[in-house]
């Protein structure tokens, strides 16, 4: 009692050390009120000033976040400088993203590199949530990727022709079965976009898609902490600048030549003009004035030039890589299991017979082969990790996740997921035969390979028939032997990280050719 006299009589004579201790008051109160009424973020490893867990970038991959996500559970917290970053590897919480809370999830993350290289966010892939993105999603789905559509491409059966005689031509001697078939995605997509007689300039185009794929990975410290940019900017703009270019020249001159044979088809009122490939298709909705603010809905959308070329780079990073590593990772997976290899060319033995070639008809009846190749994609999904961004201040399983956070749904760790799947890591097409097995069409949350909800793959459709069809030809004209006497359970079967999680080591086999009729 007598010390609170004193203290009090002290406080009278010194008003100063009064206000500090209002001061004091009020800031604990703030603090008290705020911690209250915000959510925590997700657990996660502790991080440091300013940088936050920077330091573990090596980190962030389908592999180490997983293993991360067994320390810290199916809702991860970084923060990567100034940016959250969560990490999602359960079904549960995945369908809480992609299903229960889809339209607050549904932005797309673009570090400095992809804005810039996609025209300020002009494409489909990387536009943010909104009127323009669903736009441009309804052109690209009804014009460019139906599965309708996909099979009136000659270039897919062309091109598959193409693999087949080149792959007999190497019979008893081995194949690079990766090259192969990155090779024959890569002729698909290409022809698909420009058109059968712009083959020549391919090998220009990989080289500009190969640096575009190295900038958009690029470490760049303005991702993270923006006021840090000058350190690298300098250069790095100029590389950017330079590959955008590279682009331009490349595109603008393809464009040029379509739209003057379209022109001419029109002078002539020829609308029985030959096949058209994707750029026709978008320059049918191109107009000089186009904009990407402010278009009117309502006066029919136009696309920019801008809006073209990057929505043929969506294109050729969608469906270029992605088909093939799962054709690559099938045919490894099958290759290391000889009984489940054996099942599915004895089927095609049964539906196919050995004295003809097989059609896009028999792929239906190719149940197990369907089954192996849905295996694979749940093994080794080619986009590991789905990347999202939160549209708005949301919360999850009570905790906060603030707009612009970006949010990375780990496909890989949940479908192996040990709770969701039998023997989770071992190769077993069967699983699929039962009609209860999960379908990777986007409402089994624990099989997303192609995403689920609004930003799911439009390329599905388009993605299964190349992939079905090069499996299917490989399988069905030849017979595989791994090279060197190597035994099944030596093969490699490591994955990179990277803007797909290809095979490591490049998968090689011998091939013989196994039909009774010539090619
Ligand atoms: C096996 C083949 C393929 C797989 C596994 C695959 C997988 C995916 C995944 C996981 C996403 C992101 C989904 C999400 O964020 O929730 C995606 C988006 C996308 N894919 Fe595919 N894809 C494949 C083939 C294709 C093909 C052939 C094309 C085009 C011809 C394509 C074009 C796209 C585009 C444009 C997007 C972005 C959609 C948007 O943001 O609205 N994909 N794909």
């Amino acid at each position: 009692m007598e010390l609170l006299h004193q203290a009090l009589q002290s406080l009278q004579s010194s008003p100063m050390l009064l206000i500090l201790l209002l001061l004091l008051l009020i800031i604990s109160f703030i603090f008290l009120f705020n911690s209250r009424r915000k959510l925590p973020y997700p657990p996660g490893p502790k991080g440091w000033p300013i940088i936050g867990n920077m330091l573990m970038t090596d980190q962030l991959t389908h592999r180490g976040l997983a293993h991360l996500a067994k320390q810290y559970g199916g809702l991860l917290h970084l923060q990567m400088g100034v940016i959250h970053v969560m990490a999602v590897s359960t079904p549960d919480m995945a369908r809480e993203i992609l299903q229960s809370q889809d339209s607050s999830f549904a932005n797309r993350p673009a570090n400095v590199a992809i804005s810039y290289l996609t025209y300020d966010r002009a494409d489909m892939a990387f536009a943010n949530y909104g009127p323009f993105w669903r736009r441009m999603r309804k052109i690209c789905v009804i014009n460019l990727f139906s599965r309708k559509r996909a099979e009136s491409w000659a270039s897919v059966r062309e091109e598959v022709d193409e693999m087949v005689q080149t792959v007999a031509g190497k019979a008893g001697s081995p194949v690079n079965i990766g090259q192969l078939v990155f090779a024959l995605t890569r002729n698909i997509t290409y022809r698909a976009a420009f058109g059968s007689s712009s083959h020549e300039g391919q090998g220009e185009f990989v080289h500009i898609l190969q640096e575009f794929s190295k900038l958009f990975g690029a470490f760049n410290m303005q991702d993270f902490l923006p006021w840090l940019g000058w350190v690298h900017a300098q250069g790095f703009q100029d590389r950017m600048a330079r590959a955008r270019k590279s682009l331009d020249v490349f595109i603008d001159k393809i464009i040029d030549d379509h739209m003057s044979k379209r022109k001419a088809n029109m002078e002539k009122d020829d609308s029985e003009a030959a096949d058209t490939d994707m750029v026709d298709e978008l320059i049918a909705y191109f107009s000089d004035d186009a904009g990407k603010e402010g278009d009117d809905p309502n006066s029919g959308f136009k696309l920019t030039r801008d809006n073209i070329k990057a929505l043929i780079m969506d294109v050729m990073f969608g469906g270029t890589e992605t088909v093939a590593s799962v054709i690559e990772w099938t045919m490894a997976e099958l290759m290391k299991s000889p009984e489940d290899l054996k099942r599915v060319q004895q089927e095609l033995t049964d539906v196919v017979g050995l004295n003809r070639r097989l059609q896009e008809t028999d792929l239906e009846n190719l149940t197990y082969l369907k089954c192996a190749v849905k295996e694979s994609l749940r093994l080794h999904p080619p986009i590991p990790l789905l990347l999202h961004e939160t549209v708005e201040d949301t919360s999850v399983a009570g905790y906060s996740f603030p707009a612009g956070s970006r949010v990375w749904i780990n496909a890989w760790a949940i479908a192996r997921d040990p709770t969701a799947w039998d023997e989770p890591e071992t190769f077993k097409p069967s699983r699929f035969l039962e009609d209860s097995s999960p379908d990777f069409k986007g409402s089994n949350f624990e099989f997303i390979p192609f995403g689920s909800g609004r930003r799911s793959c439009p390329g599905m459709a388009l993605g299964l028939y190349g992939l079905e069809m090069a499996v299917a030809h490989l399988l069905h004209c030849f017979a595989w032997e791994l090279p060197g006497g190597m035994k099944p359970s030596e093969l490699d079967m490591n994955d990179v990280f990277g803007l797909t999680a290809p095979k490591a080591v490049q998968l090689v086999a011998v091939p013989t050719y196994r039909l009774n009729c010539p090619l």
